[in-house]
């Protein structure tokens, strides 16, 4: 049994901060951060044992993990930094830790060019997206479109309460994608309008269930009535692996003031009392999407119907996982 709290760099508890405040977010972003953040507490470690080293980063590793239950790039990001840590001394195990969280953003930063391309074949030349949220692997494809020399518009969701849409949108404009900015319940509306709606992914279950923004479901059903395909554009590091034993992935209910801000609670409580015992506000922040309502889940090691994404999960996992710190 350790005697003290193992220590954990300040940079390592700014990053948890900065995942569980949304200044980092998106889940690709989240695992490239927690995986520099790894690498930054072995750097800046001064254990001097080997057992006080791997007790530090597992206590990193830990501080992160709690921050955002839903997007599983997080743990999954984590637990391949861990497993990569080698070696007798400090020095090795500093050296290890290091390598394998730079091979592990390196590797991120190719499958979202891998999978941008990929995507960007199912888009043609002047076909219209319909987007939700904000996520890089499906800005990716969009933009691998436009490298091939395709003409792209864009419906961008502004996506309420955060508003990730404007991000969206800003991308896009950069990309000189022109945009149509709706708020989100004009949606039905515009998918008239749209070739695809596409979106990214916080988390793919083994029945090849969508997990991403609030308002994807809703907007997936919609998207069948109206007979717009939608594209869920999402890197392997976003497959579940507890979901292929029957583990549910868990919705981050985040704080009621995102929807209502305290300035606005007054206007909505009965006769303007605060608090008002019988008023509650609810922020889920994801939803669940089942795989009929997606027609392709677009990794970089090609697309797949989601009923089968469980076969690239058995031949990249094979067994199930423990805890991300549990190596
Ligand atoms: O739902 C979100 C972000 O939610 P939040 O803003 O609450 O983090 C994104 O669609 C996915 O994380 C995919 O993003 P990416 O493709 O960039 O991984």
């Amino acid at each position: 049994m350790p005697n003290e709290t193992p220590d954990i760099a300040p940079v390592v508890e700014e990053t948890a901060t900065d995942i569980a405040d949304m200044e980092v977010r998106g889940a690709a972003t989240i695992a490239d951060a927690a995986a520099a953040a790894l690498a930054a507490q072995a750097q800046r470690s001064e254990a001097d044992s080997s057992e006080a080293f791997r007790e530090e980063l597992e206590a990193a590793a830990s501080a992160l993990y709690e921050t955002r239950p839903t997007a599983v790039s997080l743990p999954n990001a984590l637990r391949y930094v861990l497993r990569g840590v080698e070696g007798e001394t400090v020095e090795a195990m500093r050296e290890s830790t290091v390598a394998r969280a730079e091979a592990f953003r390196e590797d991120l930063e190719q499958a979202q060019e891998t999978l941008g391309e990929v995507g960007a074949n199912r888009l043609r030349d002047g076909d219209v997206v319909m987007t939700h949220c904000h996520s890089t692997d499906a800005l990716a494809c969009v933009e691998a479109a436009i490298e091939d020399g395709k003409e792209i518009e864009a419906i961008v969701k502004e996506t309420r309460p955060r508003l990730q849409g404007h991000i969206t949108a800003s991308e896009l404009r950069s990309m000189g994608v022109p945009v149509t900015l709706i708020v989100d319940n004009a949606a039905r509306r515009y998918l008239d309008e749209a070739d695809h709606v596409l979106v990214g992914a916080d988390s793919i279950a083994a029945d090849g269930s969508v997990i991403n923004k609030i308002g994807t479901s809703g907007l997936a059903v919609n998207a069948r009535e109206r007979g717009v395909p939608v594209m869920v554009a999402a890197q392997s590091i976003k497959l579940h692996p507890d979901t292929m034993t029957g583990h549910t992935v868990e919705i981050e209910m985040r704080d009621e003031r995102e929807v209502l801000e305290e300035t606005a609670y007054a206007d909505v409580a009965a006769d303007g009392d605060v608090p008002d015992d019988g008023l509650t506000v609810e922020n889920p922040a994801f939803d669940v999407t089942p795989p009929r309502h997606v027609d392709a889940i677009v990794t970089e090691h090609g697309q797949y119907p989601p009923e089968s994404i469980v076969m690239l999960m058995r031949d990249l996992f094979g067994e199930t996982t423990t805890d991300p710190w549990a190596v």
